[in-house]
């Protein structure tokens, strides 16, 4: 097998409590996770269960109390610098244009402007907005806004890409729209894709494999599943196949019970 992309082994992340400081909160224990080159991973787990920790630790945002990092092969030290993020909050700059903002970064590594700003008229582009560099994000629509983040984190042609539920603020259509020009971006390129969710429909739809998470505390995988539609998928009208429905209930059987106790933590905590 190739070097993984993204590997954490025995990873635990533990924190000060944010509501008794006196106490601590293990969030993830002992996870191990694997993204292979060129693999499209999603983890979906109850809410507050350790997803982002997760990502963030991969992203070197966040070092591990314990475990190992390594992005292809190489222990992560600091910031993981072959990663791409996309967030679910809004990343784009207010005051500058979709365009300057998909010319930030490139900017930042020290791309000269013009090339810069060739690289991310080319990658607004090949997101539908072509016409719209000029405008700014208030003057954008929310998918707009989303496309213009895709663009800003694809046209630093990262080899991973960590996405934390990129899409979860977008009405269902403009959703299904995005993922499929994700998923179509992604079968261009190939890069290692880890997808957090709480969507186990998009989970299925976008990945090769799907990785459930426990409740936390000391949150851990509990289920991984091949995910082996065949692609090229539209996320829309793959959820309605046997074989899709099938997985479904596979993964619904494990998650349903951490989904309930994730839920039941939420409401002591209230
Ligand atoms: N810096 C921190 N300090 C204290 N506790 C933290 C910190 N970061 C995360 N946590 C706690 O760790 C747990 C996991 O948080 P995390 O955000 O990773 O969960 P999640 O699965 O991504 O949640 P959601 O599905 O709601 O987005 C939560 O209980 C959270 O309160």
């Amino acid at each position: 097998m190739s070097t993984p992309a993204l590997q954490l082994t025995g990873v635990s992340c533990t924190f000060v409590s944010k509501d008794d400081p006196g106490q601590r909160y293990t969030a993830v224990r002992d996870v191990d996770l694997t993204v292979g080159a060129g693999e499209f991973v999603s983890v979906v787990g109850p809410t507050g269960c350790g997803k982002s920790t997760l990502l963030n630790v991969g992203a070197g945002l966040l070092q591990p109390s314990t475990g190992r990092v390594q992005v292809f092969g190489q222990d992560l030290q600091g910031i993981n610098t072959r990663a791409g993020y996309m967030f679910q909050a809004e990343s784009l700059m207010p005051w500058r244009t979709a365009l300057g903002n998909v010319m930030a970064g490139l900017e930042f590594r020290g791309m000269p402007m013009a090339e810069a700003r060739a690289q991310a008229e080319h990658w607004l582009k090949r997101v539908g907005l072509g016409g719209f560099g000029d405008r700014y994000p208030h003057q954008l629509s929310g998918g707009m806004r989303k496309r213009t983040s895709l663009a800003q984190t694809l046209a630093l042609d990262p080899d991973i890409i960590l996405m934390d539920e990129p899409f979860s603020a977008l009405d269902i259509q403009t959703r299904q729209l995005m993922e499929n020009e994700v998923l179509d971006l992604w079968a261009q390129k190939k890069k290692a894709v880890l997808f957090i969710t709480h969507d186990l429909d998009e989970a299925i739809a976008m990945s090769d494999r799907v990785v459930v998470l426990s409740a936390g505390p000391a949150s851990h995988p509990m289920g991984e599943f091949a995910v082996d539609l065949e692609r090229p998928r539209d996320v829309a009208e793959v959820r309605t196949t046997p074989r899709f429905i099938a997985l479904h209930n596979a993964i619904w059987d494990v998650l349903r019970e951490e989904v309930l106790k994730g839920y039941a933590q939420q409401l002591k905590a209230a």
